[in-house]
Formats: C-alpha cells, sequence, structure tokens
C-alpha cells in the first residue's frame, strides 16, 4: 500500500488532475484547504474519498486509479474494516457498550481514506500541514507511508509529537467515539507539521458509523451504567452534513453536541 500511494503523488500532474476536485465536490485530488482557519498557510496536496457505502463512492476515481493501485486499495480497505471492527469490539466491551450495538453501528459504516503529501518546506515554521482539529470519526487508522515524522497531539495543552513506530498503525479516537462512550474516550485533536527537507506521506482511512445510525451516547451504554447523556443525539447523515458546513478548528465543533444544562433533554 505504501509503494502505490507513492507512486500516486509522484505521477505526473497531468495524471493527478484525472482526479482533480471539482467546485463544491470534497471527493478527489487537490490543494485542499480543509476549511482552516488558521492564519497559516495550508502546505499539502491531499486525495479524499469515500469508500464505502459504495454507492456513495464517486466512481471516476477509484475506477480510473491505476489497477495496482486500484486493487491494493480495494485489499488495504477490506482488511483495515476487519480490524477496525476488532477495535470497536474492544473498546465497546471496555466502556459497557454491548458488542451488537457496535456491530449495528459501524459494521459496513461510512468510510472515507484521506492521503495527504506534505511537500518540504524551507521555512517549515511559517506554515501548517494540516490545522489543528479532532477528527469527526469513530476511529482513524493512521499509516504513515514514508518515515518521515510530522504528526503532534495535544496533551494537557502542549503539542507532543507521535513517533510511528515501524510498521505500525496509529489510532485516533474520533468524536464519534468520545460522543458514543459519552464522554469516557476523549477525542484525541491532532495537527501535522512539515518538514524542512523531506516530504511526508500518510494515509488515513476514517470508521464512521452507518448514515442512518443514530451519533449519540450509546444506548446500551446508558442502560448499563444508568448515567444521563451528555451529548446530543444526531443521525449521521445530519452530523456529517453539520460537520462539514463549520470550519476545522480544533474540538469546537464536538462542544456543540454537549448537552448543556438549560438544554431540554429528550429521553432516547
Ligand atoms: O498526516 C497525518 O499524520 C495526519 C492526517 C490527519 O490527521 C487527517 O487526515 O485527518
Ligand atoms: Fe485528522
Amino acid at each position: 500500500m505504501k509503494e502505490e500511494v507513492v507512486k500516486f503523488f509522484n505521477m505526473p500532474v497531468e495524471e493527478k488532475m484525472k482526479y482533480k476536485l471539482m467546485p463544491g465536490e470534497y471527493q478527489g485530488y487537490g490543494q485542499t484547504i480543509l476549511h482552516s482557519q488558521d492564519q497559516k498557510v495550508d502546505w499539502a496536496d491531499r486525495f479524499f474519498m469515500i469508500t464505502n457505502p459504495v454507492h456513495r463512492r464517486k466512481s471516476s476515481l477509484l475506477q480510473e486509479f491505476p489497477t495496482t493501485l486500484r486493487e491494493t486499495m480495494e485489499k488495504y480497505l477490506q482488511e483495515l474494516q476487519k480490524l477496525a471492527m476488532t477495535l470497536f469490539g474492544l473498546i465497546g466491551q471496555a466502556v459497557d457498550i454491548d458488542n451488537q450495538e457496535m456491530i449495528d453501528v459501524f459494521d459496513d459504516g461510512m468510510q472515507s481514506v484521506r492521503m495527504t503529501y506534505y511537500p518540504p518546506c524551507p521555512q517549515p515554521d511559517r506554515v501548517i500541514g494540516l490545522t489543528p482539529h479532532s477528527d469527526a470519526a469513530g476511529i482513524t487508522i493512521l499509516l504513515q507511508v514514508n518515515d518521515v515524522e510530522g504528526l503532534q497531539v495535544k496533551k494537557h495543552g502542549v503539542w507532543i509529537p507521535v513517533n510511528f513506530l515501524q510498521d505500525a498503525f496509529v489510532v485516533n479516537v474520533g468524536d464519534i467515539l468520545e460522543i458514543m462512550s459519552n464522554g469516557v474516550y476523549n477525542s484525541i485533536e491532532h495537527r501535522a507539521t512539515v518538514n524542512a527537507m523531506k516530504e511526508r506521506i500518510s494515509l488515513a482511512m476514517f470508521f464512521n458509523p452507518k448514515l442512518e445510525a443514530d451519533v449519540g451516547p450509546a444506548k446500551s451504554l446508558l442502560t448499563n451504567t444508568g448515567d444521563p447523556p451528555l451529548y446530543k443525539t444526531l443521525v449521521m447523515e445530519q452530523y456529517l452534513k453539520d460537520f462539514f458546513s463549520r470550519k476545522l478548528n480544533g474540538k469546537t465543533f464536538l462542544e456543540r453536541m454537549k448537552i448543556k444544562n438549560n438544554d431540554e433533554v429528550s429521553e432516547a
């Protein structure tokens, strides 16, 4: 997979333009500024695509991939889906969410990939690879494609570099897992910096609930623990629409899902 991602970004620009993002669309290749509020320039080329459900894929993208990239990607998607479901099962167990609820919500859920190429920048302090954010997803499985580091996570207000282990994934907790676990897990705020000398390439795969599933504190968790819900519940399709209509800005979106004292709480 790593080799194929490198080959993708090494293709001549004319080739990559076959996958170019069209105005108003979000699937494809381009130097998208991810609605960044940051003053810094976003220094990266990205390719984003919905991979599941299959009918939401922009069919021209995967179909036009070079055969080896397409086949490798399909295999990668399948294997990572299995890994993600294993992780969701274990995560659910740890916080008292019934396994069946995790399966109902995430199995064959909405999935997407983002490949990012961060070119070297002689003045890395003046740019940002990817602006601080938490992922909307349940979990994100990240693969660092070459050995150049750049990912940082915010811990107690301080940015800490993440060292990827050779051939290991990094798994991010996303906002949806924070909501489903009723705040037991915290989604991780992260950003990517760029290197002065070397390019950096990453591949992120996002695992979300089914589009028709509810995004809210897991019902079995509330029943099993007797805890009150701390977050609102929204249908996934609406949750995504709201998420993408806002600017990427730390964890501010999640704040809006929190139930405040003066909110009316309807029994789920
Ligand atoms: O490049 C990375 O390591 C992080 C990518 C990322 O956070 C994202 O695509 O949401
Ligand atoms: Fe991210």
